[in-house]
């Protein structure tokens, strides 16, 4: 028997008060543990659909559902596509926001921010200020801030598309190795065709008309993926599927 699902969205619109149709009928579902990415083009609701999985908006159609844990878990963490970081607080003192947020002294907290900093490949750089990091690196300070509370569900919007295609396939890979030892459930809004087909086990295609999911196109290759699965014909066969997918969305 199949599991329940940790999120089911059912019939979910949303229209902001511009008159802008952001959504209209989504239907989706996500798995415990599973890594799921959203691709569509601009401007078809995929920030929003994040949002309102985030409880940041409120649908105004359709039912969000949580059959796992029965509500939404108390601990989501987002990553944005800016990192978003204090300059004028130091690695370590970013990374310490969330669980300062809590009442979690610094001393308390800091082998919790340590073991963050050091999984994301930043173990030497607690230090360090903002403005002395490459975009790579304040990515990885984002999701470290993002990851040390430990939530069970991660929201990701785009937070690789600054990024050089060197650093975003080296981040892919670090993001996919923290999903693996950590489990959490992972949503991720990408661009890239490319790099929804080689982190996620399900690629969901949205269109801009209707502004909802298309398209569920599962990704059958084992993890843990490397450079081996980017050059082979399934990952080729799994790009033009889910290019077809968006390409046909885009005639409707
Ligand atoms: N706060 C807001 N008020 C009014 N309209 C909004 C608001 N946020 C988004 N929109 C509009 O809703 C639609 C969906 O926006 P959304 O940001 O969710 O799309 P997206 O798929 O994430 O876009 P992109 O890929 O460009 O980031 C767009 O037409 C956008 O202009």
């Amino acid at each position: 028997m199949t599991p329940p699902p940790l999120i089911e969205l059912r019939g979910i619109g949303k229209t902001y008060g511009s008159g802008t149709v952001a959504l209209s009928g989504v239907d989706a579902q996500v798995r415990e543990g599973g890594f799921v990415s959203l691709v569509g083009p601009s401007g078809c609701g995929k920030s929003t659909l994040l949002r309102i999985v985030a409880g940041l908006i409120t649908p105004d159609t359709g039912h969000l559902s949580w059959p796992v844990s029965g509500a939404r878990p108390a601990d989501i963490g987002f990553v944005f596509q800016d990192p978003t970081l204090m300059p004028w607080a130091r690695v370590v003192d970013n990374v310490w926001l969330p669980l300062k947020l809590r009442g979690m002294p610094k001393k308390e907290a800091l082998p919790r921010i340590m073991d963050a900093l050091v999984r994301v490949g930043l173990g030497d750089f607690a230090n360090a200020f903002p403005r002395e990091l490459s975009g790579g690196m304040k990515m990885r300070v984002s999701i470290a801030r993002a990851l040390v509370t430990e939530p069970p569900l991660l929201l990701m919007d785009e937070p690789f598309a600054a990024l050089d295609e060197f650093t975003r396939e080296k981040l892919d890979d670090d993001l996919l190795a923290l999903w693996e030892s950590q489990r959490f459930t992972a949503v991720f809004v990408t661009h890239s065709i490319y790099e929804s087909v080689y982190l996620s086990e399900r690629v969901l295609v949205m269109g801009a008309r209707p502004r909802r999911i298309l398209a569920d196109i599962a990704i059958e290759a084992p993890y843990p993926r490397g450079r081996a699965f980017r050059e082979s014909h399934a990952y080729v066969d799994s790009c033009a599927a889910v290019s077809a997918a968006l390409r046909e969305g885009a005639l409707q």
